[in-house]
């Protein structure tokens, strides 16, 4: 018999996950996502629950860990991990259990256990056992798709999902939030039935047509700043267009631990992102500008930039490491121009590799990985992580620590020639649209690939003419020039 889809309410609701596995992690996600309270209880958390839990540290000797995760878009998410073995106790109180284990006796011990007490129970490798499936979800919002085979082929389900994903609209959670209003106002005003469902009718149609922009983005949190960023900019241009965020999953985002540039430097953060603006699937696209393939791919350019933030590197440690005492202290980063700078600056200081987003480079960091890291002074500031009590924050001088070029840009592409291309004009910053193009220019000049050891810097020195300051360490020395270039010589933004 197929199974019925309620649809639950999960965010009053307690949730038990037993196990600490990949499969844990993924149904911990899927609960999150939907603002459940999750505990979870196992000896052994692999690394992808700890980064949903991101900014919890397991406590080893109390065994506990409390997270209130504000890493969410929306409401923060709740998660608490326990580090120990399952006990009968973690079931009270409880309204679903899901048993994620590798012991196939534990867990139809636990579901029995369960059944008894009249709390729903999931065993995910034993499909007698579960009071509920989980199935494969699209989710925009409060717009929710979800489909099961049950329990015949969850990878079929997979496929489905994914068939459905393809044809379907991405604003429609914005749709339903917007209408959902509009029926609270109409269902007040309107005391006739069939008037009523014209109206709707009417309303849902209009709602359909009307223009919107599909911004395309990296899921990291910054990159969702960003795009944010970028958004209020062009919703006071533009008041009557929807603009809707669409995540992107790069190469990049996937393949967290390799070296970036063991599998295609920085272009792996961008790649698909060009490829969904060329195939119609995105209409505009946000970087941080130093990500950026120079020059975009044919048929794409920047069509506009927010003004440039602090341009600055930050040296990071602990409050508590002297990195002066030290006769070496260790450097986290993967940039080869940070590395050869750094060591000018602190000669003691031996470079490590350095890879995640930014929250997880400061975990590594607060973890003991690493004496010190460099970040970018753009990125701790718009994430509102630039004042930590327990970290000391060092800003580098850009004479000694020239930044990568388009550092503290960002930038919005899109392809030429569009309305979403003429909008990013718009609402483009002239000064700094100048420094990029410089910058930007230079590096083609010096035919410099993605992963190397080069910063450029452009700054206005009057109205026509940019000074730009170049740090070359290819030859393995540290060689520093500045140029001069006149404004009309910059070609247009590549
Ligand atoms: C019964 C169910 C119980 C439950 O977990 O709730 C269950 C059970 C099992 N899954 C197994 C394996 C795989 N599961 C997936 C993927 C998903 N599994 C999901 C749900 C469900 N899986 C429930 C039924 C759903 C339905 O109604 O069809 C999805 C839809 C939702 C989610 O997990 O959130 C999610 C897709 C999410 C997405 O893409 O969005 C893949 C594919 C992959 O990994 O790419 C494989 C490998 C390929 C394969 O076997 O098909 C095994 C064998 C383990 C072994 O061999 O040892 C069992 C045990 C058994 O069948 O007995
Ligand atoms: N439903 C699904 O979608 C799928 C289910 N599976 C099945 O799910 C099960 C779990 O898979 P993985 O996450 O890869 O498992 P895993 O083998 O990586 O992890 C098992 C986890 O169970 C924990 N555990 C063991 N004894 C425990 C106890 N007494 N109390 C609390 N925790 C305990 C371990 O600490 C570990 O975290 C496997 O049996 C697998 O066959 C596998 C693929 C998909």
């Amino acid at each position: 018999m197929a199974y019925f889809p309620f649809m639950i309410q999960l965010d009053d609701k307690q949730c038990l996950i037993v196990g600490g596995g990949a499969v844990a992690a993924w149904k911990a996600a899927q609960m999150c996502e939907f603002g459940a309270c999750v505990t979870v209880v196992a000896p052994e958390i692999c690394a992808e629950l700890l980064a949903i839990a991101d900014t919890e540290r397991i406590d080893e000797t109390a065994g506990i860990v409390e997270n209130i995760d504000g890493n969410c878009q929306k409401k923060p998410e709740r998660i608490r991990v326990w580090k120990r073995e399952v006990t009968e106790a973690d079931i009270s109180g409880m309204d679903v259990v899901i048993m994620a284990t590798d012991d196939a006796e534990l867990n139809s011990q636990y579901a029995e256990l369960c059944r008894s007490k009249h709390i729903l129970v999931n065993v995910v490798d034993v499909k007698k056992d579960c009071d509920f499936y989980f199935p494969a979800i699209i989710k925009q919002g409060e717009v929710v798709v979800s489909v099961s085979t049950g329990g015949n082929s969850p990878m079929l389900a997979s496929k489905i999902k994914k068939d459905i994903r393809q044809t379907l609209r991405t604003d429609y959670g914005q749709i339903a939030d917007e209408l959902g209003a509009i029926r609270e106002k109409i269902l007040a005003e309107e005391p006739d039935e069939r008037a009523r469902k014209r109206r709707f009718a009417a309303i849902v149609e209009a709602k359909m047509q009307e223009q919107r922009i599909r911004i395309g983005t990296r899921g990291s949190r910054l990159a969702q700043i960003q795009t944010d960023m970028v958004i209020e900019q062009l919703k006071k241009h533009y008041p009557d267009v929807r603009f809707e965020k669409v995540i992107v999953t790069t190469k990049g985002d996937k393949q967290k631990e390799a070296a970036i540039s063991s599998f295609g430097g920085k272009a792996v953060f961008v790649e698909e992102i060009e490829e969904a603006l060329l195939d119609g699937t995105i209409d505009l696209a946000v970087h941080s500008a130093k990500d950026m393939p120079n020059p975009c791919k044919k048929g794409l350019g920047i069509a506009g930039v927010l003004p440039r933030a602090c341009v600055q590197d930050v040296l990071i440690y602990r409050a508590d490491t002297d990195i002066r005492s030290k006769n070496t202290f260790t450097v986290g980063t993967g940039s080869l121009r940070r590395r050869s700078q750094i060591k000018e600056i602190y000669p003691q200081a031996e470079c490590m590799e350095l890879r995640g987003n930014v929250t997880t480079r400061i975990q590594k960091l607060r973890d003991g990985l690493y004496d010190a890291i460099i970040l970018a002074a753009a990125g701790i500031e718009r994430l509102g992580i630039e004042k930590e009590p327990d970290l000391v924050y060092e800003y580098l001088d850009v004479d000694a620590m020239l930044p990568a070029a388009g550092q503290g840009i960002i930038a919005m592409e899109a392809c030429e020639g569009t309305l979403p291309y003429h909008m990013a004009e718009t609402i483009s910053d002239a000064e700094t649209e100048g420094c990029l193009r410089a910058e930007r220019a230079v590096v083609r000049e010096m035919e410099a690939g993605c992963h190397e050891p080069i910063g450029v810097y452009a700054t206005w020195k009057d109205d026509k003419t940019m000074q730009v300051r170049v740090m070359n360490a290819r030859s393995g020395k540290v060689k520093r020039e500045v140029w001069e270039r006149e404004k009309e010589d910059a070609n247009d933004l590549e």
